[in-house]
């Protein structure tokens, strides 16, 4: 149970500008089967949001929702709008795979191809002609590692395979391989929930620091997770989004009886 209020930042100001993301009335199916229901949410720009909930309430079908992961499930089908920077991103007319470089995504499981660590990071610039030489390419590379605190330990041996890093490692090149096509959201779907509590501690003091320059949006189990990584947080039940507020506020004084069951550990 997360009660202490010291663990949390200040979280009371408004995010500054307008959302980066605004989902309004979208649902998911998967063929009959509704699994979100009507969720209306502003993603801020600055600030990190966290969904949490208990498993099956349809966190990670929403998180997809937002960069039309979704899409490539036969059966799932979104209903209402979301929008990035005020564009539809289920507009027809829009290029998906622009949309996940501007919208990245990290997931539970690290997935680095099969590939060099350099290539790994290289190759999305490269497919979206954000390098024109070898040297504004390794610049990227350099960049992108740097900012997801990798380079340190691997800039010695870029050519090696990312799959022969730890898992930490691992999921810090994923996030340098988001990082590195310039986008301006990252979703990240359980991003630690493989890794060991060191390797965790570091992702989570690499999203402390990421905070700004992307608006990140977090799928976690870990209300502890939640409360110390993030700003606001969206409790989902049952495929509703019940509440959403300042971490602070949902964790210390939720408006909700069913944020209150949760937050104490009466179910999920
Ligand atoms: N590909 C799919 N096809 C059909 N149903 C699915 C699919 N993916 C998820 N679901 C269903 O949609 C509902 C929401 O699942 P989702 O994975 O989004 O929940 P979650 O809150 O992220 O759960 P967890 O915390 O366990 O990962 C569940 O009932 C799940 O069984």
């Amino acid at each position: 149970m997360v009660t202490q209020t010291s663990q949390f930042e200040d979280d009371s100001a408004a995010p500054s500008g307008p959302p980066k993301m605004e989902a309004q009335g979208v649902s998911v199916f998967y063929g009959d089967k509704k699994a979100i229901d009507d969720v209306s949410i502003d993603i801020p720009t600055d600030y990190v949001t966290a969904f949490i909930g208990p498993s099956g309430c349809g966190k990670s079908t929403f998180l997809r929702s937002l960069n039309r992961m979704n899409d490539t499930i036969p059966t799932a089908r979104v209903e209402g709008t979301i929008k990035l920077d005020g564009d539809d991103i289920y507009d027809p007319k829009l290029d998906v795979v622009q949309l996940r470089a501007r919208v990245g995504m990290v997931f539970q499981k690290p997935n680095p191809f099969p590939k060099s660590i350099y290539e790994n990071i290289a190759y999305g610039p490269k497919i979206h002609g954000l390098a024109s030489s070898k040297d504004a390419l390794d610049e990227v590379v350099e960049r992108s590692l740097k900012r997801a605190g990798l380079w340190e330990e691997v800039k010695d041996r870029l050519d090696d395979s990312g799959t022969a890093l730890s898992g930490g490692q691992q999921q810090r090149l994923c996030i340098a391989r988001a990082i590195a096509v310039d986008p301006e959201v990252i979703l990240m779907d359980e991003p630690c929930s493989a890794l060991d509590p060191i390797a965790t501690a570091r992702i989570e003091e690499l999203i402390h620091d990421l905070r700004g320059r992307y608006a990140i949006v977090i799928v976690t189990h870990s209300m502890q997770q939640a409360a110390r990584v993030s700003q606001r947080t969206a409790f989902f039940h049952l495929g509703k989004m019940v509440e959403f507020g300042p971490t602070s506020e949902i964790f210390t004084n939720p408006k909700k009886e069913r944020t209150k069951d949760y937050i104490t550990g009466r179910y999920g």
